[in-house]
């Protein structure tokens, strides 16, 4: 077996272990259904046949009564055995589906910062959802009903023979010459079928674009360009839905030629054995009952299969992604982060996102424990990249980064981010309660802590004039915030987390005066009895901050003391505020 074949089976094989094992009482009782199925299709055709030949011999009445009762008997708990089978089926498949779901949040949720960057959030939907979704059949039953359906058809060539050696002859290359030209022409469907749906992702993507981009499309006058490129992809996307909707509507055509074909030959076979006198009519009937019901086995096949061709491809992108392991993990022996305030210091740190162009050069600092440092650069010099190597969104190529004398590679993750806070530019805000949006779901929070908390910042006034208080639930991207409510709401999570060191990447907007004083004000206090890292753009926090480290390309264009640098003449920082921050850095 090559090597991608065996890893693909162990892939099917561990899935099935993993996400059946333990259904497996659910997975017996489908197998019993489905088996007791099969049996009450494979005896309705002798009732019938006893029906008809007692009634044309002149038979008793009352055993007509009764093979009568006795058919709608097993009818009926042929249909009632079918309804549970799907029931326990759907739970099966939903069980399986949403744990792996799971699985894959929680992996994706470990990856490393890049991988996030280099893969959308609608790639990675279609691999938790679509993907996932499409294993839901295969989870359930689609082994056990290929099995089944297998078995049912040799179940019924068998009786078939059985009735008379040419019956069961012609109908046994028949039921194979149909299951191998239905999934022959499926494979024609299924090759304009991807043709289809890879041109409606591409009409679809564009759409999303456009739909996204609509203020900027009018603003810049783009609407007939967009209307242009609208038309050519419904243009080009024509004819190959067309050609999709033939090949679907030709291989719904073909199966109904093909059943009708067979049953053309049951009964030709039935009449012919009956001119001979070989078999009764109600043996004609129970051949044309038995082909007919032939046909339903060889669909279920042909649809389990392609299920399966589905199930492959879902399963193989499925596992490139758990293959993918985060770069960035917990250090095997982890090392705790003092409390209170913390030191920091960059030695000798150098960092490239793709390996080649590097971003910071030999960054060397320290930060004494309570100090704040205020970071200016214009923009790309490489400040949010430093706040992210601090956090370990990145690793640094080279250097070493330590916080309060702890190497930050040799903490765990979770401590090392619950030891600094930052606030970024971008707000993120949940459609969630206000409680849940500020302590990131941490029940042991008390309430009475984030009301003094929302109070001290503020924002007591905003509280109340919400509908539920605590309970409003916020829409999704902080929908009816201002940015410097949204601003406030993230350093009232900073607050509750209380970190030792803060970075706070100023919003280099500009807010209207009442609410910049409260943003100060919050400042002041977030700042107190921390370490702090201020990315900052306004020269009124520049004047908190004890030291500055100006950066451009990525390296250190000047630090020192603030009070020093300003008395400097020479110095950037001084050539900066003389000039005006905002104007230089923005
Ligand atoms: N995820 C990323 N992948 C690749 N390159 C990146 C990534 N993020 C930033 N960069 C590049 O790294 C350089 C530094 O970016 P960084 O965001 O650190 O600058 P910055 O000083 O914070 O800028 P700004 O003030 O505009 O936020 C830039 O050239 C930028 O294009």
């Amino acid at each position: 077996m090559p090597d991608s074949q065996r890893t693909a089976t162990l892939t099917y094989t561990q899935l099935l272990r993993t996400y059946l094992g333990p259904q497996w009482r659910r997975m017996s009782l489908i197998t019993l259904l489905l088996l007791s199925i099969l049996v009450f299709q494979l005896v309705n055709p002798y009732i019938l046949r006893y029906f008809i030949d007692t009634t044309l011999g002149g038979g008793d009445q009352s055993t007509l009564l009764l093979a009568g009762l006795l058919f709608v008997g097993l009818a009926l708990l042929n249909q009632g055995a079918t309804i549970l089978e799907t029931y326990v089926s759907e739970n099966v498949a939903w069980t399986a589906t949403n744990r792996l779901r799971a699985d894959l949040v929680a992996h994706c949720l470990r990856l490393d910062l890049a991988f996030h960057k280099s893969h959308t959030s609608g790639e990675l939907i279609e691999r938790i959802d679509g993907d996932v979704d499409a294993l839901s059949t295969f989870f359930s039953r689609s082994f056990v009903l290929v099995a089944s359906n297998i078995l049912l058809i040799l179940g019924l060539i068998l009786i078939l023979f059985q009735q008379h050696w040419l019956v069961g002859l012609v109908m046994g290359v028949f039921a194979i010459l149909a299951t191998y030209i239905l999934l022959r022409i499926r494979n024609f469907a299924i090759r304009s079928e991807t043709a289809d749906r890879q041109k409606s992702a591409e009409f679809y993507g564009f759409m999303g674009e456009q739909l996204a981009g609509t203020s900027d499309i009018r603003a810049n006058g783009a609407t007939s360009y967009v209307l242009w490129r609208f038309y050519t992809l419904l243009r080009s996307w024509y004819p190959v839905n067309r050609r999709a909707a033939l090949m679907g509507f030709s291989t719904f055509v073909t199966t109904i030629a093909i059943f009708g074909v067979g049953n053309a030959l049951a009964f030709a076979l039935g009449a012919y054995l009956w001119s001979q006198k070989l078999i009764s009519p109600g043996a004609v009937y129970f051949i044309f009952y038995c082909t007919n019901l032939l046909n339903q086995p060889i669909d279920q096949i042909r649809r389990e299969l392609q299920n399966l061709q589905k199930a492959g491809a879902g399963i193989e992108r499925i596992r490139l992604l758990l293959h993918t392991q985060p770069t960035i993990t917990d250090a095997p022996a982890p090392l705790s982060l003092p409390s209170g305030p913390l030191a920091v210091s960059f030695a000798r740190v150098s960092f490239s996102y793709n390996e080649q162009d590097m971003v910071l050069h030999d960054l060397s600092f320290d930060l004494a424990p309570g100090k704040v440092l205020g970071l200016l650069g214009r923009t790309g010099s490489g400040k949010t990249t430093t706040a992210r190597l601090l956090l370990r969104l990145y690793e640094a190529q080279s250097g070493e980064i330590r916080l309060g004398d702890v190497p930050i590679h040799a903490t765990r993750l979770a401590d090392l981010r619950q030891g600094v806070g930052m606030v970024t530019q971008d707000v993120q805000l949940f459609h969630a309660s206000v409680r849940d949006n500020l302590t990131f779901f941490n029940t042991s929070i008390p309430d009475s802590r984030i009301l003094k908390t929302l109070e001290s910042l503020g924002l007591g006034p905003w509280l109340r004039s919400l509908p539920e208080g605590l309970d409003t639930e916020l829409g999704s991207d902080g929908e009816g915030l201002s940015a410097g409510e949204a601003q406030l709401l993230a350093f009232t999570r900073i607050f509750l987390a209380d970190p030792g060191l803060v970075i706070l990447d100023e919003a280099s907007s500009r807010l209207d005066p009442a609410t910049e004083q409260l943003i100060e004000q919050a400042t002041s206090k977030l700042l107190a009895g921390r370490t702090a890292i201020i990315i900052a753009h306004r020269l009124g926090t520049i004047q908190r901050a004890d030291n500055i480290m100006v950066l451009e390309n990525g390296c250190i264009l000047e630090q020192g003391a603030r009070v020093d640098l300003a008395n400097d003449p020479d110095s950037r920082f001084s050539y900066l505020l003389k000039t005006g921050l905002e104007e230089v850095l923005a």
